[in-house]
């Protein structure tokens, strides 16, 4: 099918992969409310058009914690993404680094640390999360040490995993044994394009850096297990403190949604704090990322970098997350869309066309650089 925009990666998306993935990748908590809002509200947001501003010089680039982005948004942490096309983190990866924007690898994803590194010629950003065994923590923390990765994003939203009734409904969780094995196969035969690609129900992949301490188990429901038995409600600031006298690099912790926990943050020395509320798919009725922004923005009052992500589906989004003063801007789903819709080369597409989408929205609102971008581009709501 013909794409233009990020919302035809979704419908290619749903149409290449077995419904258990797309449903993974596209739902989100409980009722998903808090998905619903986080589209609503940048979609609410009025931009401001000026005119006759002399816009020709444009320049997206930014420089985030030493490093130079080509444009202020990154592919964020998406556990599972590489499930969507063949080695299917190695592809994002590659894409982004030939874009000239970060890659941030989750903890959950298919290819490792060092697959991906090695496929994309230098080492990405790494998202850890905390498990109920701390010395899977260590190891992991070790790894991104000895790759030199060239930040660590610490996700804390997770304390146990968000109820997304779409995965139980889609045969991906909560249908343990030969039924749910049965189910996912029958969905994957019904999409011979992704099992081919893959093959048949991802299972060379593996999951990636998790697998040493999976016991040698590799089925998806070994996985699904895994995971909930290792998300840990005890973790505490404690934790932070300790990852951050073990790690020398820019430090960010994701999953902030209140002014309060902004500030504990700072104290607790990171470099910078990823507005999140994991794109819905945890706390179901939390805010939304663009309505919560500007007070931790002002929290924070300068003490560390200030990211966002959440529903950013376009250039306008991007453009929106940072009137409300994001320093940056994660995406989730757009890429995991592009992956399964084209692997690399649809992944370097949206990317193309966000910027595009920036170009043109920046161009309309009367702002040639991305530093320009405050505020005064909204409209007064
Ligand atoms: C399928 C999927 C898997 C995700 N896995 C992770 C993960 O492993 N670690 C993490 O910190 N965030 C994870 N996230 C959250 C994203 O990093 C990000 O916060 C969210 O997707 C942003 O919302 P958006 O997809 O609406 O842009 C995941 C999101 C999705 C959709
Ligand atoms: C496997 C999951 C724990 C990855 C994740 O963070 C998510 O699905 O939101």
């Amino acid at each position: 099918m013909a794409i233009f925009a990020v919302s035809d990666f979704r419908e290619a998306a749903r149409r290449r992969l077995p419904d258990f993935l797309f449903n993974y990748i596209d739902g989100g908590a409980f009722e998903e409310v808090t998905l619903g809002r986080n589209q609503a509200d940048l979609q609410s947001l009025t931009l401001r058009q000026r005119v006759l501003r002399d816009v020709s010089d444009m320049d997206l680039s930014v420089n985030l914690f030493g490093q130079e982005l080509a444009a202020p948004f990154l592919l964020g942490p998406v556990g599972l993404a590489g499930m969507a096309a063949r080695r299917g983190e190695v592809q994002a990866a590659r894409a982004a680094a030939a874009a000239g924007v970060p890659f941030c690898l989750s903890t959950v994803s298919t290819c490792s640390l060092q697959e991906v590194t090695q496929g994309a010629g230098s080492p990405p950003w790494f998202q850890l999360y905390i498990t109920r065994d701390r010395s899977i923590t260590e190891a992991l923390l070790d790894q991104a040490i000895e790759t030199k990765c060239t930040a660590l994003v610490v996700t804390v939203d997770m304390p146990m995993s968000g109820i997304r009734y779409r995965d139980f409904r889609s045969g991906m969780s909560g249908a343990p044994g030969l039924k749910g094995q049965a189910r996912r196969l029958f969905q994957a035969l019904c999409r011979p394009s992704w099992s081919w690609d893959v093959g048949l129900m991802g299972r060379p992949h593996g999951f990636g850096n998790i697998a040493p301490f999976m016991g040698g188990n590799t089925g998806m429901e070994d996985f699904v297990s895994w995971v909930a038995g290792n998300f840990d409600p005890t973790v505490t600031w404690k934790d932070i403190d300790h990852i951050r006298s073990r790690w020398s690099g820019p430090l960010l912790i994701k999953g902030i949604l209140d002014p309060e926990d902004a500030q504990t943050a700072c104290a607790a020395g990171v470099d910078g704090i990823i507005v999140s509320n994991h794109g819905g798919r945890q706390l179901d009725s939390a805010p939304s990322t663009a309505s919560v922004l500007p007070s931790i923005v002002k929290a924070v009052d300068g003490k560390a970098t200030v990211l966002a992500d959440g529903g950013v589906r376009t250039g306008a989004d991007v453009v929106k997350m940072l009137a409300l003063g994001a320093q940056g801007v994660f995406l989730g789903r757009a890429w995991a869309y592009a992956l399964a819709a084209g692997g690399q080369d649809g992944v370097a597409r949206m990317i193309d066309l966000l910027m595009t989408e920036m170009r043109v929205t920046m161009a309309l609102t009367g702002v040639a650089q991305v530093q320009e971008i405050c505020s005064k581009v909204l409209v007064r709501q």
